[in-house]
């Protein structure tokens, strides 16, 4: 039976860097993949999914090309161009993910793994290797990096509806979606789609979309939505979904029905667990993920570590590569380097994006008085295209230090300003370090440099209470 320092289960975002960084101190590392190289991210996720962002955001600016003398008219969009470039980019990545653990000395096996015992793992056949012969390891350290899975509604007529694995390949364009879920997938997907030429139904259960995110981004993302051709159904519980001889009915709590050829059910990801045999190492699983240790990815067993979204706590591409890089630092290598969870920032790629860094209003105002900063315009490249939806800018600065505690951005390219705001902020940065900063003109960005009054002035919510 093979031996192995490390044995990684699950090729994703965090293993496959946890297993590189491993070999590369040193450890004899392995690791295991069921379906694809690379994990959700490349293969149904991020990475796929920027790549249809980009689709649908040509037609909208070949559109806007006209009002700057160009003679194009967009459309009909060939879905099935689009669809095969992705996937052939998509193997381009797998194979970069395969020889890249090879090239770090990783023994690579593919099919589904299980625990034997805490320090077994059993390797048997999976939809990628089907014919594979059921193999055995041993390992001193197992690392369980097998990330997540959509999860569907539990409402009759539920197997009508696909889930964003589904998404990246479909046979043809649907003419009209219905989106329940109003997170990062229904939203991103949902401009995707009217991008493309989709007439898009958005349903969702809150009053505005993005829960958790900054309220007043929130209502401005609620306010672009329709610019986009966009229907939103807010308020909207779906109950059930029958198929008809046109197409699918979604039906909503109060009677509201909607027709349409394809209902896309984007409403949240679990944790992948069942395959595993967990009792047989006896990991505790808690509300249905392994619940760890942040600073050392620790399960309630010695040598059995978990990264990544099967732990549902950050589930972003780059904070499952941290967690996996810091543990094998940890257990193989040198562990100077720190990581700054806490100033994740995140981006949700709709027609109209929205970044975020460090907190949120409603966060912040529950321990400090705030100055609110806020700027609303329309972008440039808009100006002559008469393109609707206007910009919006928020800081979130404690009043007493003038420290930056959030910064938000709805507009043109505001993922790439927040990436570099967000290094000022885990920096430490102050409003006055952004008063003292000069504009680089003409941007969007050196609007965060030139706010120079606060909106409002917020007091802690402990105070309103009282
Ligand atoms: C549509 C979509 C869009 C997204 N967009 C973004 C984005 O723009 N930015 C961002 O930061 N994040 C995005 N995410 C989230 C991101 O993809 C995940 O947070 C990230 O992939 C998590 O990495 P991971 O290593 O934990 O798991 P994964 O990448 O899911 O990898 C887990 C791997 O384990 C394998 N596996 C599972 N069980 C077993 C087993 N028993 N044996 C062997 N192998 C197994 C799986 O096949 C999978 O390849 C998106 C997700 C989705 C679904
Ligand atoms: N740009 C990015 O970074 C990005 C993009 C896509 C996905 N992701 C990651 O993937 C995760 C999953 O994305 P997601 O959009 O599926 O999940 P989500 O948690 O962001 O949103 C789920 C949505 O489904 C709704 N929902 C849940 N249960 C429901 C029910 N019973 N009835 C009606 N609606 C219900 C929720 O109200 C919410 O609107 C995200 O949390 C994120 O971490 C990130």
């Amino acid at each position: 039976m093979q031996e192995f320092d490390l044995f990684v289960i699950g090729a994703g975002s965090g293993g496959v860097r946890c297993a590189r960084i491993a070999a590369q101190n040193g450890a004899r590392v392995a690791i295991a993949e069921r379906r694809h190289w690379g994990g959700t991210c490349v293969n149904l996720g991020c990475v796929p999914k920027k790549l249809m962002v980009y689709a649908a955001e040509y037609g909208r600016e070949i559109d806007d090309a006209r009002a700057y003398g160009w003679d194009v008219t967009p459309g009909p969009h060939d879905w099935r161009t689009l669809i095969d470039a992705k996937d052939r980019e998509i193997e381009r990545l797998n194979g970069i993910y395969v020889s890249m653990l090879k090239k770090a000395g990783v023994e690579l096996f593919t099919g589904d793994a299980r625990f034997v015992d805490a320090n077994t793992v059993e390797i048997g056949p999976s939809e990628l290797a089907p014919d594979t012969a059921v193999q055995t390891v041993r390992a001193k350290n197992i690392v369980i990096a097998t990330g997540g899975a959509p999860t569907r509604l539990d409402i009759p007529g539920a197997e009508h509806a696909i889930v964003s694995d589904d998404a990246f390949h479909l046979e043809n364009r649907p003419e009209r979606v219905a989106i329940i879920g109003s997170g990062y997938i229904g939203i991103e997907f949902a401009g995707i789609f009217a991008g493309l030429g989709s007439q898009v139904d958005f349903v969702y259960r809150q009053d505005l979309p993005l829960r958790g995110f900054d309220e007043e981004m929130r209502r401005h993302i609620a306010e672009l939505v329709p610019l986009n051709g966009i229907t939103s159904h807010p308020g909207s519980t779906p109950e059930r979904i029958e198929k008809t001889s046109e197409g699918y009915t979604l039906h909503v709590k109060g009677g509201k029905v909607i027709e349409t050829d394809c209902v896309f059910m984007a409403t949240g990801r679990h944790p992948n667990l069942t395959s595993l045999r967990l009792d047989l190492a006896g990991v505790e699983v808690t509300d249905g993920r392994i619940v760890t240790r942040l600073e050392d990815a620790k399960t309630n067993v010695p040598g059995i570590y978990a990264i990544g979204d099967v732990t549902d706590t950050y589930n972003l591409t780059p904070t499952a590569i941290a967690e996996g890089h810091l543990l094998a630092e940890r257990l193989f290598g040198e562990t100077g380097r720190e990581w700054s969870f806490g100033t994740t920032p995140k981006a949700v790629f709709f027609s109209q994006p929205l970044a975020s860094v460090g907190l949120t209003e409603e966060e912040a105002a529950e321990h400090h008085t705030l100055d609110i900063y806020t700027s609303s315009f329309t972008p440039m490249r808009q100006s002559l295209s008469g393109r609707k939806g206007k910009a919006f800018m928020k800081l979130v600065v404690d009043s007493k230090s003038q420290v930056v505690l959030g910064a938000h951005m709805i507009g043109p390219d505001s993922p790439e300003i927040i990436q570099g705001l967000a290094i000022a902020v885990t920096a430490g940065l102050t409003k006055r370090d952004l008063d003292r900063t000069i504009g680089l003109h003409p941007t969007s960005a050196e609007e965060f440099v030139t706010m120079r009054t606060p909106t409002r002035h917020v007091p802690p919510s402990s105070d309103k209470q009282n």
